[in-house]
């Protein structure tokens, strides 16, 4: 029998993220996640980049969407829960969204999550992942997959003040197993130059933001 995947998120971890989250509109938990579970992902992460599946991130959804790698030079995969780490994860972040719900009644919905590969000397320049009362992304979630980024290894988030957002409030090594979550409508972040091959799961808590007979597409 697989593990039950609740145990994949330690109890005390994920109620400090929620009063982290709750304080300070983010959160960082390092060693999150096992590293059983980061290693497989980088496996299935770097796999796909051999074989050339990611395709080249851009800004803006639908036919919006453009490629601007001058604001943001990652290339993405969607999960689709084709392998085993890719469903616990998925799991874990289920059990998340529940207990997000049950303490702040959120009423998150639903989780999608992509793969991002960062080459050498790519960055994300800083940007907001959902924009006050349109977007339907609540809270943004990043894990880390590399294991042991170098202290020159750039590639940092930096997550800056709501009210000011030339104030960095807070600079996060993106190290294997490192979860970072924030309020997708309030925190201004960016992703600095990196000197490393660099990767990570993005994911957004959404919840679904139908408007008139227009029911908002997720991605
Ligand atoms: O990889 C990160 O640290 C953040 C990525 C990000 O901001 C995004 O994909 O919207
Ligand atoms: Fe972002």
């Amino acid at each position: 029998m697989p593990a039950a995947p609740a145990s994949l998120l330690d109890p005390i971890a994920l109620n400090c993220l929620i009063d982290e989250l709750v304080e300070h509109g983010y959160s960082v938990r390092p060693n999150f996640l096992p590293a059983h579970l980061t290693r497989q992902l980088n496996g299935e992460l770097l796999a796909l980049e051999t074989q050339q599946r990611l395709t080249a991130a851009g800004i803006g959804r639908g036919h919006e969407h453009d490629l601007r790698p001058d604001i943001r030079g990652d290339a993405i995969r969607w999960l689709d829960r084709e392998s085993r780490a890719q469903r616990a994860y998925l799991e874990a972040m289920n059990v998340l969204k529940d207990e997000l719900n049950r303490a702040l009644y959120m009423g998150l919905f639903e989780y999608e999550a992509h793969f991002a590969h960062y080459p050498v000397g790519s960055f994300y320049r800083k940007h907001l992942d959902s924009f006050r009362g349109r977007g339907n992304r609540l809270i943004s979630s990043v894990l880390y997959l590399n294991e042991q980024w170098p202290a020159d290894g750039g590639g940092e988030i930096v997550l800056y003040d709501p009210q000011d957002d030339s104030r960095a409030l807070a600079r996060v090594t993106p190290e294997a197993g490192t979860f970072v979550c924030f309020l997708s409508e309030q925190m201004p972040h960016e992703v600095l130059p990196t000197h490393q091959s660099r990767a990570s799961v993005t994911g957004w808590f959404r919840r679904n933001a139908s408007q008139g007979n227009l029911v908002d597409p997720s991605r």
